[in-house]
């Protein structure tokens, strides 16, 4: 059969599938409409059943059962509407393009031939019309060539032989594009799809998924995933792809709310959210990490990582290095939690628990009783006892105080609602001790703020706690008199209510580990996207944070952005000392498909390990140096931006930092397509954009202008990080705008691609 002929028998199937795929939607949307009609009817029911009178004693036992019932139908009859809205958002993702792959597969001397999309689409006779991706048949199609190949099944491994592996490009239910390859997917449709232009979302790589991406992807088996990836690898893409792998893989015991993703800032959890849905699941839930350690120090302002930098690039001297690398190792935690080993007889740091502005329980009452408790127990355990005492005194109390005067003239001041209501909520049963039992629950309301403090344990001063360990720690890094000033700078920062990012992660983890708290069980997966950012303790603290997560970690050793100016070992070693008790995999990706061949290949002679980054063949312009006099570099800046954006619609002026982002924007505050995009930023607008490099991490843009890359902004090798990362944000076109001398980090780069520019007007 000639390609043509397949050709159009392939089209004759497409139209098949289409318009069941339509057919299936238009059932979906009337069984949506009943649904919601049916959700509406119980609501209303609820509503009505809810105003039965409470005030009658009788009534109250019956009320609340009818109540509990309504409030079940509702949850049912909602649950029922978001299954049916999923199978519809799923049905809506395969129109225009059902699918995208096809394998033609002998088992047991079988011929079967198995089409290959977003999701699972089946006949009314049950026939598989579409295989999902994910479907561990469908594994075939991203690991095999032809011949002989496994898969897994229920029953072990199945072999097969793999006869024909189609691709399909299908726009509009009509084929555009279709290849047989013996490749995971053959060159012809990725490039076809990396020539697109950027876009305001990342897009699903589904239907091109590589070899090495599918090995991250389909990875059911590590505690700890590393990726050591490459710029423009496919590192987040491959993230996504994993995370609705796994929905699938293990969905009777996982939701996309046992997942948590650690994403680099706002902008970034914006840029990846259309992927998910367009694979018909939920977004997980995204956390920077800042948030994440901000929730759990209210009243605390952490310090950002970009306040950080910005602060980094002035100054950071030689002893600060030193000792933030020491709190920033997962050693230094570990010494936090040998408290007990190294002062037996130290007793934690408590604090008055204040009630109406007067102690309810004074500090030193609070020493007392931990001190009463047994030492041959661990610190933890005495701590738990020492509160389990203070909530059974706080009981005793309200035992006690229910009869007092006061007590029983604020009784009888409520008004009748406020009585019925607590007998409502506490379900009191008329007695002849109703009175008192109102008293009690009475009491526990008005005595809930202390309660809610000793549960909390806002009676524990963590801070104070981790002020009299730094003052006891044996370190030989540093002068005595320099480490007594930071830890007096740490005390001044919590006096001002603020905390460095090291000394949040320490006083989390001493917190947890006196509290015996600060653990989430219910997350099973953890992904931190740009993991070359974080530090060993944090890593570690996330670990203790969520036991029984598996972690998959990301990161790019060259796009050390913010920590590249002190960090000093190489993350993969770190992580894996680390976490060397775990089953962790290490997979190197080093094909880079984000850019054009001639980008990849200049941005990767900046780094000194370079030759193992990969280009893809995908052809495009030159980048290009351009050197302006001090004169006209802003005018020339501009001109060039204004120039790019004439043929791409996203251009971003890439800068160091905010300093000299918002520079650059005033010169070009005249112009209405600009945007100057700072942290607070949830999307990006097409036009000229200008942003520090630490916002553009994880993102692309058509064409990229790296700002000022001179011998004055860009001296030596610290500033290599940057500079790579500002070069592989380019998809198409890539320029570097130099005020007066060019960087010495770009020496190794062709006269030919320099250009000097003596045009414009001076004095802009
Ligand atoms: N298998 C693939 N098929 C199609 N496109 C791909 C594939 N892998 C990666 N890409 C594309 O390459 C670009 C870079 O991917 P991604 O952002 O996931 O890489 P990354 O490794 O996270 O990059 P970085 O570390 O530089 O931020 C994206 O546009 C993505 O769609």
């Amino acid at each position: 059969m000639t390609i043509n002929q397949s050709k159009q028998d392939e089209q004759k199937r497409v139209d098949i599938v289409a318009e069941k795929i339509d057919d299936k939607i238009e059932k979906i949307t009337q069984s949506i409409d009943q649904a919601h009609k049916e959700t509406h009817r119980i609501e209303r029911n609820y509503g009505e059943n809810t105003k039965v009178n409470t005030t009658e004693v009788d009534d109250q036992m019956e009320t609340n059962a009818s109540v509990q019932q309504q409030k079940q139908l509702v949850a049912l009859a909602v649950e029922n509407e978001n299954i049916l809205n999923s199978n519809k958002l799923k049905l809506e993702n395969l129109q225009g393009s059902p699918y995208f792959g096809r394998i033609d597969i002998v088992e047991d001397g079988e011929l079967d031939t198995l089409y290959i999309g977003t999701s699972t689409l089946q006949s009314d006779d049950g026939d598989f019309l579409i295989y999902d991706w994910r479907a561990p048949v469908s594994g075939i199609y991203y690991n095999g060539t032809l011949g002989k190949v496994t898969y897994p099944t229920p029953n072990g491994t199945a072999e097969v032989e793999l006869k024909k592996k189609r691709q399909f490009q299908i726009v509009h239910n009509k084929i555009r594009n279709m290849f047989d390859t013996n490749e995971t997917v053959g060159d012809e449709i990725l490039q076809s799809v990396l020539s697109e232009y950027s876009d305001e979302y990342l897009k699903s790589i589904v239907a091109t998924i590589q070899h090495e991406q599918n090995v991250i992807i389909r990875d059911t088996r590590s505690d700890i995933l590393l990726v050591q990836g490459v710029a423009g690898s496919g590192k987040t893409s491959a993230i996504l792809q994993r995370v609705a792998y796994l929905l699938y893989h293990s969905r009777e015991t996982m939701n996309a709310d046992n997942i948590v993703l650690f994403s680099p800032n706002k902008l970034f959890s914006n840029y990846i959210s259309e992927v998910l849905p367009s694979l018909g699941e939920r977004n997980m839930r995204q956390v920077t990490l800042n948030e994440f350690l901000s929730l759990r120090l209210t009243g605390v302002q952490v310090e950002t990582l970009f306040e950080r930098y910005e602060k980094d690039e002035r100054n950071l001297p030689e002893t600060t290095v030193k000792m933030r690398l020491y709190k920033e190792s997962g050693a230094f935690l570990e010494k936090l939690g040998q408290l007990e080993d190294e002062h037996p007889d130290h007793t934690p740091y408590f604090e008055d628990v204040i009630f109406e502005g007067k102690p309810f329980f004074t500090k030193s009452e609070i020493e007392s009783v931990y001190q009463a408790t047994n030492p041959a127990y661990h610190i933890p355990d005495r701590f738990l006892q020492t509160k389990n005492a203070l909530i059974k005194q706080l009981q005793k109390r309200i035992h006690e105080d229910r009869n007092e005067d006061w007590v029983q003239a604020e009784i009888d001041n409520l008004s009748d609602e406020d009585f019925q209501q607590i007998i409502t909520d506490h379900n009191i049963e008329e007695s002849t001790n109703q009175r008192e039992i109102i008293a009690e629950e009475f009491l526990k309301e008005r005595y809930a703020p202390i309660y809610n403090a000793l549960i909390n344990n806002y009676f524990f001063n963590p801070y104070k706690e981790y002020l009299f360990l730094l003052g006891k720690l044996d370190q030989k890094l540093v002068s005595e008199s320099v480490w007594q000033t930071m830890i007096e700078s740490i005390d001044h920062n919590i006096e001002t209510h603020k905390l460095s990012l090291s000394d949040a992660v320490a006083i989390l983890y001493l917190r947890d580990f006196i509290t015996d708290g600060g653990v989430n069980r219910s997350i099973q997966h953890i992904f931190i996207d740009e993991v070359q950012d974080y530090t060993m303790a944090q890593l570690k603290y996330i670990e203790h944070a969520f036991p029984n997560a598996k972690m998959t970690l990301l990161g790019d050793r060259s796009q050390d952005v913010l920590t590249s100016s002190y960090r000093r070992n190489d993350l993969v070693t770190e992580v894996n000392e680390l976490f060397k008790k775990k089953r962790i995999t290490t997979i190197t990706l080093n094909q880079s498909y984000r850019s054009t061949a001639e980008i990849t290949n200049f941005a990767k002679k900046l780094l000194p390990n370079g030759d193992e980054v990969k280009a893809f063949s995908r052809q495009g312009e030159e980048p290009v140096i351009k050197v302006f006099n001090d004169d006209n570099y802003y005018y020339g800046l501009k001109e060039t931006a204004k120039a790019l954006n004439q043929k791409y619609d996203t251009v971003a002026i890439l800068a160091r930092n905010q300093a000299q982002a918002e520079q650059i924007y005033t010169h070009f505050s005249d112009e209405s397509i600009v945007t100057l995009v700072d942290a607070n930023f949830r999307s990006i607008p097409k036009g000229i954009l200008i942003l520090p490099i630490y916002l553009a991490k994880g993102l692309e843009f058509d064409a990229v202008i790296g700002h000022d890359i001179s011998a004055k902004n860009y001296p030596d090798m610290r500033s290599t990080d940057v500079l790579y990362t500002i070069c592989t944000r380019a998809m198409h076109s890539l320029t570097l705008c130099v005020d007066q001398q060019i960087s010495p980090l770009l020496s190794d780069e062709p006269t030919t691609l320099i250009s000097r520019q003596e045009v414009g007007p001076s004095g802009e």
